[in-house]
């Protein structure tokens, strides 16, 4: 509702990709375009959306997407800052990082990358971000918004997975999905998601048991788990469409959890890896940085036009600190 997606470009790139691949990228460039048309509206008012990428040490996987990110950024006209700590920084000093961006009224997102070096819990340090700020959406807060319908700010690769489903104008209701994986990240949102959207959802990780079979049922296959060609082609339904999130590098090549030749002639639409699901993230982490300057301003960007939440019946509760969920509908 904060940032209404305009779906027509989004299903033109789908229909001028391959037969039965769907193009992640084209999807992503369709989207950044509607992202870079937001900040050229916020741009007028005085407005330069600005992301901080919070990240320690130097795993080298974490400098490719930062780099992603960052070019992303530059594209759609979104300020990017990057605090590049040393691997054996303290959670503290993460955490005094962290408090410093939340208190900076020129930045608008906050994203603590992963992982952190060592044995550092991710999960505890990313409570110091601001709920408000937080365009990965891991703040138990927007998690918690997520279960309960209310999140403005929701984790973006599942939101992309979402996007690009609808663009390809996949029909979810009653189907049968089924969801490998199930990290705070993206298996777990991902389920959710889809059961918001209609669909029955199965959720499977390392204790499952005959996933061949359970996979075979699958209307709608979503695999985010990092173990390289897991989805053997002879396991996918006719006819299913399947999202491979994740990404391995094997022998320098990037490599999906789905065997993609073989799915791809059982399937009746798959992403490939790369160029499939990834694109998708760094396109709707953008769309997340536009939602958080729009909670923050009382805007709302409709089919493509940036206006005052007032006048398309919704408000804010402006304030210090509010949770992103204050948003809700006058009438109510
Ligand atoms: N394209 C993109 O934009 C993104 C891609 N990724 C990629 O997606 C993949 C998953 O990422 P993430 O969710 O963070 O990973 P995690 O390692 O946090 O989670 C992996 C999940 O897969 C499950 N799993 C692992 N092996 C098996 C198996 N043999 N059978 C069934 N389930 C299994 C695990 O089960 P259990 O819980 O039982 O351990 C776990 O739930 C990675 O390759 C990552 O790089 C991640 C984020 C964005
Ligand atoms: N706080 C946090 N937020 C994240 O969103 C986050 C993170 N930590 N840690 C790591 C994962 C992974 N991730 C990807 C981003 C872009 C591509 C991407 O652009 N992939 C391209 C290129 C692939 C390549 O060359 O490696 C593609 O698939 O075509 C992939 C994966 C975000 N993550």
């Amino acid at each position: 509702m904060v940032f209404d997606i305009v779906t027509q470009p989004l299903q033109e790139a789908v229909r001028r990709g391959p037969e039965g691949v769907l193009d992640g990228r084209a999807v992503a460039d369709a989207l950044l375009e509607q992202v870079q048309s937001a900040t050229q509206q916020l741009a007028r008012r005085g407005i330069t959306p600005t992301l901080a990428v919070v990240r320690a040490g130097d795993d080298m996987a974490s400098d490719i997407y930062v780099r992603h990110k960052e070019r992303a950024c530059a594209r759609v006209g979104i300020a990017f800052r990057h605090e590049h700590l040393p691997a054996t920084v303290r959670e503290d000093e993460i955490v005094e990082v962290l408090s410093r961006l939340n208190a900076d009224p020129n930045v608008h997102g906050i994203l603590l990358q992963l992982p952190l070096p060592g044995e550092m819990n991710g999960a505890d340090i990313l409570t110091a971000i601001d709920p408000q700020k937080d365009v990965d959406g891991f703040h138990p807060l927007n998690l918690g918004g997520l279960m309960s319908g209310r999140a403005v700010l929701e984790p973006c690769t599942p939101r992309g997975v979402m996007t690009l489903l609808s663009s390809a104008g996949v029909e979810l209701t009653g189907k049968r999905a089924v969801v490998i994986g199930r990290s705070v990240i993206v298996g777990r949102p991902m389920s959710l998601m889809l059961a918001r959207a209609n669909a029955t959802v199965t959720l499977c990780h390392r204790h499952t048991r005959n996933l061949d079979r359970i996979v075979s049922e699958a209307e709608i296959l979503v695999v985010a788990t990092g173990v390289a060609g897991l989805v053997k082609g002879s396991w996918v339904r006719e006819g299913a469409v399947v999202i491979d999130v994740g990404i391995s590098r094997v022998e320098g090549k990037v490599r999906g959890d789905v065997e993609f030749e073989a799915a791809r002639k059982q399937a009746a639409l798959i992403t490939p890896v790369p160029r499939g699901v990834g694109p998708m993230t760094v396109a709707t982490l953008m769309e997340n940085v536009v939602r958080a300057v729009c909670v923050r301003h009382g805007l709302v960007v409709r089919a493509g036009e940036l206006v005052e939440a007032a006048s398309v019946g919704v408000c804010f509760d402006k304030g210090v600190g509010l949770a992103p969920w204050r948003v809700r509908p006058i009438s109510s």
